[in-house]
């Protein structure tokens, strides 16, 4: 009797030991499930949520692209695939161990959305990957000048690590704090710059205050375009979301019922963005002229190793990022980065970067010339740089 009751309990014993087996092996592979699964996801989440809220400089095609071309400088990155800090990962492919570490640093503070800024700043911000700085430099814009492209070429650099998505902290979410906005960075090494872009910046009236108030040795660069093919840019993006917009003209100019027939509608944000002289004003009340870098999205296209030149030395790093990474796609008809040593494939951006335009009356245009003339000259005095738009 005594012992068919051992043998009960043991055997009893011998199944629970299986259940919890069961189990911990059912988390282990959930864990992994979820981690392989979270890496398609390289930004942080809670900015991906923030990404998401409409706005005029609603971005959603550029987080878009972004997701594709952010595998490319993992993989292209030889310092962040240094697999060597964490046990038994120097064993596996350097793309999934990059992987792991990565999706170790999205549980971190950066992961948190918006609601759980509060306690998540009160988290350490370092740890052995490095810790996490305010920006050093900004992409500040502008809109469409073509900074998806310089901050992807960007990150192909072993020493720039740039937040993904656009943080828009400057201009929408400034109330949420500078600790807020610091989690949302990535971990730097020593030496490595951090950086983001948001090209709102560049237009808030607020954001150049803002911007000094947290560093005013930060380092602002803005992609200038064409204000009128800007214009027309960033109504092709509009009209892609909403294909019933009035056509370009109705919106750029005013009634002709007006004493000034067809003024200039300088209220629409597609046409006020390129009074780039304007703008640039507000930024200089707050920092000198020697913080800023002005790329021309033009030579971005034309020649991307000789302006990624000028920038690499501009933020202080090696020239690293040029001509051997560069091909012209004839397809996209835009440079495109080359595939990295080892792995990968070639990158493009996405099909909302370079997309055709759609055909705008060829007056209608040249009026949009000749009302930013005296801007554009404005611009080029301002900024000691003539970028041959007239
Ligand atoms: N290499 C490469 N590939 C594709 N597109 C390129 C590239 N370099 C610059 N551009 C130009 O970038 C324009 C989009 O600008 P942004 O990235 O600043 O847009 S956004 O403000 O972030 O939405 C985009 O504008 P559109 O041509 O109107 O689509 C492109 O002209």
């Amino acid at each position: 009797m005594g012992c068919r009751v051992c043998s009960i309990r043991l055997n009893f014993g011998k199944a629970l030991s299986k259940v919890s087996v069961f189990f911990i092996m059912l988390l282990v592979f959930m864990y992994l499930f979820y981690s392989l699964a979270g890496f398609s996801h390289s930004f942080p989440k809670g900015t991906f949520d923030l990404q998401t809220s409409v706005s005029e400089y609603d971005v959603g095609d550029d987080f878009q692209d972004n997701v594709r071309l952010s595998e490319y400088s993992r993989v292209a990155h030889p310092i962040r695939n240094r697999t060597d800090f964490i046990p038994g990962l120097s064993s596996v492919s350097p793309k999934f161990a990059w992987q792991v570490i990565g999706h170790l640093q999205q549980q971190m503070p950066e992961r948190a959305g918006a609601g759980e800024a509060v306690s998540r700043s009160a988290m350490p911000v370092s740890n052995s990957f490095g810790s996490k700085k305010f920006p050093q430099a900004i992409i500040i814009g502008v809109k469409k000048g073509g900074t998806r492209a310089l901050l992807e070429f960007l990150r192909v650099h072993p020493d720039v690590r740039a937040v993904g998505a656009e943080p828009h902290f400057f201009d929408r979410f400034y109330d949420k704090g500078l600790e807020w906005y610091r989690n949302l960075m990535p971990r730097t090494l020593e030496g490595q710059v951090t950086m983001e872009k948001t090209p709102s910046y560049f237009v808030t009236k607020e954001a150049p205050l803002r911007v000094c108030a947290m560093n005013c040795d930060t380092k602002l660069i803005v992609v200038v375009r064409d204000p009128v093919t800007r214009a027309v840019s960033d109504y092709t993006q509009t009209l892609s979301k909403n294909p019933g917009l009035p056509s370009f003209q109705s919106l750029a100019f005013r009634n002709a019922s007006s004493s000034s027939p067809d003024a200039i509608d300088t209220s629409w944000s597609a046409v006020r963005i390129g009074l780039y002289a304007q703008h640039l004003e507000s930024w200089l009340r707050h920092f000198p002229l020697s913080r800023f870098m002005f790329v021309s999205g033009e030579q971005l296209v034309a020649d991307p190793a000789g302006e990624m030149g000028r920038v690499q030395d501009f933020l202080g790093i090696k020239r690293i990022v040029g001509d051997k990474h560069f091909y012209f796609n004839q397809t996209k008809g835009f440079p495109c980065l080359k595939k990295p040593e080892g792995s990968g494939r070639p990158r493009c951006l996405g099909k909302s970067k370079g997309r055709p335009h759609p055909l705008i009356p060829p007056e209608a245009l040249q009026k949009l010339r000749d009302f930013y003339r005296p801007f554009n000259l404005k611009f080029y005095h301002m900024s000691g740089q003539d970028f041959g738009w007239d």
